[in-house]
């Protein structure tokens, strides 16, 4: 069953990696323009679930339907496609391309899907703005700090128009002064061009970004309505 309006559900979600159930009937569902935090104890399979989601990981069993579109008829190529065409991902940390520079780094999903370089830079440019990181567009990532280098992160993400964004953990390098300046700067973006944003977390605070919470235990997952 999918929820009506969601634009990415799952349902009955089993993984399993050698004797370790990381997933055990997992649900869940995002509509677009909206922000979900996952959250849960560590391994309780938040990130797999959001490697499932995105169509990286193939479950066991259940079923991931994405824009009225059954995951796994796909083929690899077509799921490849994709990721690259309607999902956009960020993670801890390692991201960005070390030899490239930020703004390279932000026009690269660009120049994957086609666009030429001069079209590419200057939506890349105009994303590092809106990020208020385009000082440091001739930077390459080891020369800026670490939250420079996750609103980098969350430009590169952005730049492609996701329907989706995937963020597994996008602060969790950072103190959390600049945890919240990138959890700001991404859910205000992600609201603006109505992309639904996947979120896990295990910090209450960058949760408290989101719309809603799923918490994850031991593979399942539980929907909790923030009252706010
Ligand atoms: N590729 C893998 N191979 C083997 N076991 C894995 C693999 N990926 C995850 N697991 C195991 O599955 C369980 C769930 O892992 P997962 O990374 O999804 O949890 P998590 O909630 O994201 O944890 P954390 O908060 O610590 O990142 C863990 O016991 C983990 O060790």
């Amino acid at each position: 069953m999918t929820p009506a309006g969601s634009l990415l559900t799952a349902h009955g979600l089993h993984k399993t990696y050698g004797a370790t159930k990381a997933l055990n009937g997992a649900e869940f569902s995002v509509h677009p323009g909206e922000v979900v935090a996952v959250m849960g104890p560590s391994g309780s399979g938040k990130s797999t679930l959001l490697h499932c989601l995105a169509g990286i990981v193939t479950p066991d069993e259940g079923d991931i339907t994405y824009s009225g579109q059954n995951l796994a008829t796909l083929s690899d190529a077509a799921r490849s496609a994709l990721r690259r065409s309607d999902f956009g991902f960020v993670f801890q940390f390692g991201q960005l391309v070390p030899e490239l520079t930020c703004l390279e780094n932000v026009a690269l999903p660009l120049r994957l899907n086609g666009a030429r370089r001069k079209a590419a830079e200057a939506t890349a440019r105009a994303w590092m703005e809106r990020l208020e990181v385009d000082d440091l567009t001739g930077q390459r990532p080891g020369e800026v700090s670490g939250g420079q280098g996750q609103r980098v992160a969350v430009a590169r993400a952005l730049a492609t128009s996701p329907r989706v964004l995937f963020a597994d953990e996008p602060t969790g390098a950072l103190d959390s002064l600049n945890g919240e300046r990138v959890m700001e700067m991404l859910t205000e973006a992600a609201r603006s061009t109505h992309a639904a944003v996947v979120l896990v977390t295990h910090e209450a605070r960058v949760a408290a970004y989101s719309d809603r919470e799923i918490i994850v235990r031991d593979g399942r997952s539980r929907d909790m309505e923030r009252i706010a």
